[in-house]
């Protein structure tokens, strides 16, 4: 039997990162299922949209691939607006990727605050795991400390190629998103009535902070 009345949400969700690092493959695995080899760059920004079953309700995900190229651009300003959440993606083959995240996460966060001023859900991914850990081993970085001293709400390793952790991690993002919602909802309206959008989905997740 059809449900005439499932709510729907639509989240804007940016993917953003250095280039090269395989932000339009995670999405093509994600939305398409499938990966190619071929490196083609995205020149300003690319849409897709991702649909899915939660809880009885639908979720809408609109994924914004953001050019790596894009950092230095004036626009980045107008692609940020309105977004929900974010990935931020490094290759970890590629140190100064890596390098470059707590930059992303800067911009992210100078130029996009939820309404009532927190940062949106963000999510790290270290993607293409197929091919080694480099960043990961070599220098002692400790994932969980650094996702919590630079703000992430979880981070996993990834591999489009081999689809690895794509669709926990965006589980992840959309789980935080929704709580980020519920503590707006809940801080908007009077103590009588209390919107919760979704049931026992909020708060903060250590299971987030993993990787396989
Ligand atoms: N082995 C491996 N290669 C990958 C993976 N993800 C992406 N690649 C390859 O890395 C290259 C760059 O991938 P893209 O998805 O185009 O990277 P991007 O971050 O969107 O690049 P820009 O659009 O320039 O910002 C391509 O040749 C991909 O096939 C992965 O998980 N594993």
């Amino acid at each position: 039997m059809q449900n005439n009345h499932q709510k729907e949400h639509l989240y804007k969700i940016l993917v953003i990162g250095d280039l090269g690092v395989g932000k339009t493959s995670i999405i093509k695995r994600y939305v398409h299922h499938n990966f190619s080899p071929n490196y083609r760059a995205t020149i300003g920004v690319d849409f897709a949209l991702k649909v899915l079953n939660w809880d009885q309700e639908t979720v809408r995900l609109q994924l914004w691939d953001i050019a790596g190229q894009e950092r230095f651009g004036n626009m980045t300003r107008v692609y940020y607006r309105e977004a929900m959440g974010a990935f931020i993606v490094f290759d970890v083959t590629r140190p100064a990727s890596f390098e470059a995240v707590t930059k992303w996460k800067e911009d992210l966060d100078s130029k996009l605050t939820l309404a009532n001023g927190k940062n949106v859900a963000t999510v790290l991914l270290a993607n293409k795991c197929d091919q080694g850990r480099e960043v990961l081993t070599n220098n002692g970085i400790k994932m969980e400390q650094f996702c919590e001293e630079n703000g992430f709400v979880g981070w996993y390793e990834t591999s489009a190629k081999e689809n690895i952790n794509i669709d926990e991690a965006a589980n992840c993002l959309v789980k935080h998103i929704i709580a980020s919602e519920n503590d707006m909802l809940q801080s908007e309206v009077p103590d009588t009535i209390t919107p919760q959008l979704e049931k026992d989905k909020g708060g903060t997740c250590s299971s987030c902070f993993r990787a396989q």
